[in-house]
């Protein structure tokens, strides 16, 4: 199973919202992440056959996806942010009516609708109104929708949005869990999401791809140019002003700040450490926010 992105690129008018992606996918948890602009839902919208491409195309299996139409579909499961979930449907019912929009057999829907309900652990409250539901629930029922027909290749968006952090935990999890044998497509800008599960991140900035590596290699890309820093409060401000620092955490001790900086420089002032970069500081390093 093969996905291929091949110069896809997309305009809104004078606005170059992707220009001009190249990415093979194949089996495995891929980690699209960027600020907000970037470029993913373009590039989901695209993918679920929502938008259309100003040039370039995307190929499964060597066949252009928009040939393919609904048969690529069939295949695709979308988790999509906003929660598009009717409040007065239970669990059961919202599954029925996503089965019935997606032409499965009903016999088909009565078999995978417990099913996907029990991977997501919502078995228990099949019935009830999601209305009362949590805003966890209500992510796994987004999920169960988009793994019922047993998709190869799922699409999540934001899957954790809203979410605490137990509960991104759990989601996280639960996306390991079903992932299996499928290509996973995440895009989300919280590092936390991917860093995890992702086999591969491909960082994205106004339509470009970046960096795709693995989170180990995109960590070790940034080896001997993170450093912690201890600085008198009263100091703070000069510190974090500097132009040949980018700032990350900065936690305190009494009068001691803590100061994580990324520098391409060992540090010349205050008392410093080298610390091992994690995705965070990558993130910060590339798109410097
Ligand atoms: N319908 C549209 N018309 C004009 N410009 C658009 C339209 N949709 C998106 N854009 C622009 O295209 C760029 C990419 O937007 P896109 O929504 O794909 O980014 P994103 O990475 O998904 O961001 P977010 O996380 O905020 O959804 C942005 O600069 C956005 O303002």
């Amino acid at each position: 199973m093969k996905l291929e992105i091949k110069g896809l690129t997309k305009a809104y008018g004078k606005k170059q919202a992707l220009k001009g992606l190249n990415i093979t996918l194949t089996e495995g948890v891929y980690g699209f992440l960027g600020p907000n602009g970037a470029g993913k839902s373009t590039f989901m919208n695209i993918l679920t056959g929502n938008l259309q491409a100003t040039s370039g195309q995307i190929l499964y299996d060597e066949e252009d996806i928009v040939k393919l139409g609904r048969n690529f579909r069939g295949i695709l499961g979308y988790m999509p942010q906003q929660q598009a979930l009717y409040p007065n449907f239970s669990a059961t019912g919202f599954l029925s009516y996503v089965a019935a929009l997606r032409d499965m057999k009903k016999s088909r829907a009565k078999e995978r609708i417990p099913k996907v309900l029990s991977q997501v652990g919502l078995s228990d409250v099949a019935e009830e109104k999601i209305c009362s539901f949590s805003g966890g629930m209500k992510q796994r029922l987004l999920i169960a929708q988009a793994v019922l027909d047993e998709p190869k290749i799922l699409v999540l968006d934001e899957p954790t949005a809203g979410l605490d952090p137990k509960q991104r935990i759990a989601i996280r999890n639960l996306i390991s869990e079903i992932s299996a044998g499928k290509i996973v497509i995440i895009a989300t800008h919280v590092v936390t999401d991917v860093e995890s599960v992702a086999n591969r991140i491909l960082l994205i900035r106004e339509g470009e791809m970046l960096a795709d590596s693995t989170r180990e290699e995109l960590n070790a890309s940034l080896s001997g140019h993170v450093w912690e820093l201890q600085v008198p409060e009263e100091q703070l401000e000069r510190v974090v002003g500097r132009e040949d620092y980018l700032i990350g955490n900065i936690s305190r001790e009494g009068k001691i700040l803590f100061v994580r900086v990324i520098s391409d420089k060992e540090p010349d002032d205050y008392v410093f450490m080298s610390v091992r970069p994690g995705l965070e500081d990558v993130y910060l390093y590339y798109f410097k926010e």
